[in-house]
């Protein structure tokens, strides 16, 4: 049984939020930390290697109380429950949510087991150089060939986890643009190159395009034969995938219940799992893991991944906030933004509800952001002192892997400057002119993380996916759909056929 399908505005918790969001808006939070002396560490939470200090919100423990009342009314525990026991919650496409038992070793299916293990054969004999390219040379550079899901998270993930990275040169190639391709082509050597196409449904035009000029250049030097020791594929589709010409011992299985977006954990992480080994890939699946068991074991009142999304909610219906900004401070976060855009917004970029009525209040904030210190001289002007007020997540490792101290020092020092900064402002200051005012009261989540490892970033992946379940399940809408991606594909297909016959 699916959970019930509650409108959040015809709530209880939504009418009294409404007055007290009047009684809070004009209130500075300087004034509710002078009010509070134990207010950082009030709003603050432990959990495993991570504090997340919610402090520098414009919140009081009332709101966080009727933010759960709001939780409890539009059924959100109930709503974890079906997810995580396999109920199809994604009804328009009739599947069920399960990308959590791709990491869960304890209930692991055995068709992941099975895959897992053939990732770990598969990835250990691309390292050690036991496979060979078809002239007898060793593996050097693996191309993963994908878009979307199929391309975003293992290419964040590979770059987040360089600290931890074999001899493996990867590359990704996703834009049906053929530039793409053909630059990537010039950096590779036909007989040390393996090609990773990864596409769930195997009928995506930039995949398929990309991997067939792929083909067609391996096969100037190369033979049929020579396809197998090249050529690995990762779908639901195998007939297509067959078709292509790729061996079936060269296939890695995926599943209807896994969404593209979230699919990183699966073989869809091959890429990710040469280039770091399959001890670490399997690291990453148990933070993640640990995550799971948070976010599904944990009251709401120290729930970290229920107590953003709720925030969320807060800042997008009742301060009517459009957008959130993410700012990781590790440079090799540098494609968790891009990452994140598709996970949030293809999933909560919806305007019809679970009851298919169209939807009068505000879903799925738009995602945006980079890596600090860069953005700090990019687009922190618009955070400080422009007319939208932007909530913002500041991501941080206290411990470096480089142990460069003095660059951790002068990094975590502006990390925890900004967030003042935004809190603050310049309130009770004389400024000399206007122009030099801040007026502070800027929402920040502070996420600190001990340090970053395969471990602590799949917890941190994990917490932004159960992020979104949250919003989703508040918002009342479908979050495990994308039919919004489907009508400019169509156009696109009838624009080709007239641009060929032109
Ligand atoms: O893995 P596939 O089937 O090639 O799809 C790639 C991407 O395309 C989308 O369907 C959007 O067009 C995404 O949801 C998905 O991640």
């Amino acid at each position: 049984m699916s959970f019930p399908k509650v409108n959040p505005t015809q709530t209880t918790a939504w009418k009294k939020l409404q007055y007290h969001f009047e009684a809070l808006k004009k209130v500075h939070m300087m004034d509710l930390f002078s009010e509070n002396v134990s207010r950082k560490s009030d709003f603050s939470y432990q959990w495993d290697a991570f504090e997340v200090d919610i402090s520098k919100n414009r919140i009081t423990s009332e709101t966080l109380s009727l933010l759960f009342q709001l939780a409890g009314e539009t059924k959100l525990k109930e709503a974890i429950e079906a997810q995580f026991s396999g109920v199809a919650i994604n009804e328009t496409e009739d599947r069920a949510v399960l990308h959590t038992e791709l990491r869960n070793f304890k209930t692991m299916k055995p068709e992941v087991t099975e895959a897992l293990s053939q990732m770990k054969v598969f990835s250990e004999k691309i390292i050690s150089g036991v496979w060979k390219g078809h002239t007898g040379k060793p593996i050097t550079d693996v191309v993963n060939i994908g878009i979307g899901g199929s391309d975003l998270g293992p290419d964040m993930v590979t770059e987040a986890l360089a600290f931890y990275r074999n001899h493996l040169n990867l590359h990704y190639i996703s834009n049906v643009d053929g530039d793409h391709v053909m630059e990537t082509l010039k950096k590779v050597d036909p007989e040390t190159t393996v090609f990773l196409i990864v596409s769930k449904t195997f009928t995506t035009q930039e995949t398929l395009t990309n991997a067939n000029t792929v083909r067609e250049w391996f096969l100037e030097t190369a033979s049929e034969v020579a396809i197998a020791k090249h050529f690995v594929a990762v779908s639901t589709n195998l007939e297509a995938v067959q078709k292509f010409g790729i061996a079936s011992e060269n296939i890695f299985p995926m599943w209807d219940w896994v969404g593209g977006r979230f699919s990183l954990w699966s073989a869809v992480g091959l890429s990710t799992c040469c280039a770091i080994g399959y001890k670490n890939f399997e690291s990453l699946l148990k933070g993640a893991h640990a995550m799971d068991i948070h976010f599904q074991e944990t009251d709401f009142s120290e729930n970290i991944p229920v107590l953003l999304g709720l925030l969320s909610v807060w800042y997008a219906n009742f301060f009517k906030t459009e957008t959130e900004a993410v700012i990781p401070y590790s440079q090799y976060l540098n494609k968790l933004v891009p990452y994140l855009q598709q996970a949030f917004m293809e999933s909560n970029g919806k305007g019809v509800d679970r009851n298919g009525n169209e939807i009068e209040y505000q879903t799925g904030s738009v995602i945006w952001g980079s890596t600090g210190t860069n953005a700090q001289h990019a687009f922190f002007q618009l955070l400080h002192q422009g007319t939208k007020l932007i909530p913002t997540d500041f991501i941080v490792f206290t411990e470096s892997l480089h142990k460069k101290i003095e660059h951790q020092n002068k990094l975590l020092s502006n990390f925890y400057a900004q967030t003042e900064a935004l809190l603050y402002g310049t309130k009770g200051e004389e400024m000399e002119t206007p122009y030099k005012v801040f007026q502070g009261n800027r929402p920040t989540n502070s996420i600190v993380i001990k340090k970053l490892t395969p471990y602590s970033l799949g917890s941190l992946l994990a917490l932004y996916e159960h992020k979104i379940f949250v919003q989703g399940v508040l918002w009342n809408i479908f979050s495990y759909d994308q039919w919004g991606v489907e009508l400019g594909k169509k156009i696109a297909v009838e624009k080709l056929a007239k641009l060929q016959k032109e």
